[in-house]
């Protein structure tokens, strides 16, 4: 089945070389197993035999999916099926183990499978499935309609959320797909098409009228929070600077989108969110609980607590307490208000699948935006010139200061060439993400190629963001792409405003689609983006403007750890320790 889309002369060769492997079979059959059959243990050679076998066969092996690989790749025909990606031992699947061991370092050096300019199909146990990379490929990806994104949320939901299977069963008979429109052969009840029904809500909430008063909110408290942290004039030591982000910056996120009482309720729910968030692997791959005991207990603490705070807010929510922006400070924000309505209607849903589902939303909203908000920060620190350079720029975005309050302009903040260029590496090298997204209802056109319908199609953002073509620049590639360099995303151009030879910096994305894709494509790209941006922005902004911190970390602290490759931001290895102090606001 594999070979048979393949060119007319290849399938001579092939079947020629088939042969030879059936020859080199029945051999074997008749050399090796008669020995077996004889007096074995006398045999000294048999073990010589067995290994030789082995390795023969797995070299055919190797070389026949190599000559298919490659003759799929070279064939001009349109429609043709992805050729399976080359391997070495037929029932062990294509995925070898350097995968498991070091999935970053595999996914940046193997070629035939995250470097292949065409889709390709992997063999694991449970089934084939194909993988795409290339902007070409991806763009069209993102182009299509009618994938679903489900695979990898409801895998998410179920074994890191704990949804209950009632619940999920929702998600597996949905076939009704993402838009307003159900698909025609679709029978399941407008009620229950949780894939359109959730996706909209969060348009609404984040692209749509929830956005504006979320997001003054979260500016207020985390302006308000960053100016009161206890820090003088004097140095103070920090053990770890990602402390301040995954305390008080979560902190204002979620008050911001849940509203304060899931933390007064709660006051440890941050540091149990980040417990989960460390050890997100680990229940995702459904590791003995004995083995991470402390990243179950986490992970049910938190869940508790959502389950707690909607339980206070459905007793005593009062309608009255609605705001003229819709929100309320019972579910912080109408997007949870009005989802507790939209889940209860759905089969199979309770207080528990519930709270699930807004875990899960929470870690959404959190993870990579906090996580790539701490790489900011400390990349501005960690650079003097870098540093003077977005002073500059933060400082032109003050709107007013005293020595207790301090406003920016957020638009002027989001414009800033250098801070959107240090914003946009910092994704570039810090977010490591799969997407994962199944053609349900026709099969999936990639340019000359075909994936069959229902199967599972992975792309990793890390190939695009670490391609040297792309990103190497500089004399002599002064600047490779695993190095920080905001420079990248920086152009000159005439000023239009000046007669003088000045020219202007620009901050540009262009050339990089496909590339450069930190929130995903398409139907399903991350509808949080724009609030990420000012999260990130915003907290490096008033973290240079109010405090002087000196890095005391070491270079080996401050790498990329990979122990949740593939979910999006890495955190670094170590902690990051800091002597922090107070400074004069709008000083350079
Ligand atoms: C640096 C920060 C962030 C990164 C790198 C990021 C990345 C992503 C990616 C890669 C996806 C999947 C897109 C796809 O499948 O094509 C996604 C989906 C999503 N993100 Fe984000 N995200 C970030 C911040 C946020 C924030 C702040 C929120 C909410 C406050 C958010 C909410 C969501 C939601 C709800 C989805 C699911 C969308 C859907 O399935 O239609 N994200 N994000």
């Amino acid at each position: 089945m594999l070979y048979s889309s393949m060119s007319y002369s290849f399938s001579q060769n092939f079947s020629s070389l088939t042969e030879n492997v059936s020859l080199f079979k029945d051999h074997l059959v008749h050399t090796v197993l008669p020995l077996e059959a004889c007096d074995v243990p006398h045999n000294e050679y048999f073990p010589l035999y067995v290994a030789a076998a082995t390795l023969v066969t797995s070299l055919i092996h190797y070389g026949l999916t190599v000559l298919s690989f490659s003759a799929s790749g070279n064939s001009q025909t349109t429609g043709k099926r992805p050729p399976l990606v080359p391997h070495w031992i037929p029932f062990l699947g294509s995925i070898p183990l350097d995968f498991w061991w070091n999935p970053r370092k595999f996914v940046l050096s193997s070629r035939y499978v995250f470097w292949s300019p065409h889709p390709i199909k992997v063999r694991l146990a449970f089934g084939d499935f194909y993988i795409l990379q290339g902007a070409k490929n991806i763009l069209a990806l993102f182009k299509q309609h009618a994938l679903s994104a489900f695979v990898l949320h409801g895998s998410l939901l179920r074994y890191v959320f704990r949804l209950p299977e009632a619940a999920a069963g929702v998600y597996s008979k949905d076939d009704s797909g993402e838009h307003p429109k159900p698909h025609a052969d679709s029978k399941v009840e407008p009620r229950n098409r949780v894939d359109f029904l959730t996706r909209s809500s969060f348009q609404r909430f984040l692209t749509g009228p929830g956005f504006a008063p979320f997001s003054k909110r979260f500016v207020r408290s985390v302006t308000h929070r960053f100016q009161s942290l206890d820090v003088g004039n004097d140095w103070t030591q920090w053990n770890n600077l990602a402390d301040l982000f995954h305390h008080d910056l979560t902190s204002c996120a979620i008050d911001a989108m849940c509203g304060p009482k899931l933390l007064e309720r709660h006051p440890n729910f941050t540091k149990d969110f980040w417990v989960m968030d460390h050890n997100v692997m680990a229940l995702f791959t459904c590791t003995a609980r004995f083995l991470v005991p402390s990243a179950y207990r986490a992970r049910d603490r938190c869940l508790a607590a959502v389950k707690d705070w909607h339980c206070w807010a459905r007793e005593n929510f009062d309608p009255a307490s609605i705001g003229s922006d819709g929100d309320d400070p019972f579910w912080g924000t109408k997007f949870f208000r009005e989802r507790q309505d939209m889940f209860y209607s759905m089969d199979g849903f309770n207080a528990d699948a519930v709270a699930s589902q807004e875990l899960a939303f929470i870690w959404g909203g959190n993870t990579n935006a906090i996580i790539s908000a701490f790489w900011c920060t400390l990349e501005a620190f960690r650079d003097p010139d870098l540093l003077r350079d977005v002073r500059v720029e933060v400082n032109s975005c003050i709107k007013s200061h005293t020595t207790d309050d301090l406003t920016f302009d957020i638009d002027c903040l989001l414009r800033q060439p250098i801070l959107q260029a240090i914003y946009a590496e910092t994704l570039r090298l810090r977010v490591n993400g799969f997407l994962v997204r199944c053609p349900l209802k026709s099969d999936l056109k990639i340019h000359d190629y075909t994936i069959p319908k229902n199967h599972f199609v992975l792309t990793s953002s890390t190939p695009g963001h670490m391609d040297p073509e792309i990103w190497s620049t500089g004399t002599n590639a002064a600047h490779p792409p695993e190095k920080f360099w905001p420079g990248r995303f920086l152009k000159q151009s005439p000023n239009p405003c000046s007669t003088a030879t000045h020219s202007i910096t620009q901050f540009s994305l262009y050339g990089t689609e496909g590339s450069w894709m930190p929130y995903g494509g398409g139907t399903h790209t991350c509808p949080g983006k724009n609030f990420a941006k000012l999260e990130i922005l915003l907290s490096m902004a008033l973290m240079v403007t109010l405090y002087d911190v000196e890095i005391l970390a070491s270079e080996a602290d401050m790498e990329m750890s990979t122990r949740n490759f593939g979910f999006g931001t890495l955190s670094p290895k170590g902690k990051i320790p800091v002597r922090v102090r107070r400074r004069r606001i709008g000083g350079l």
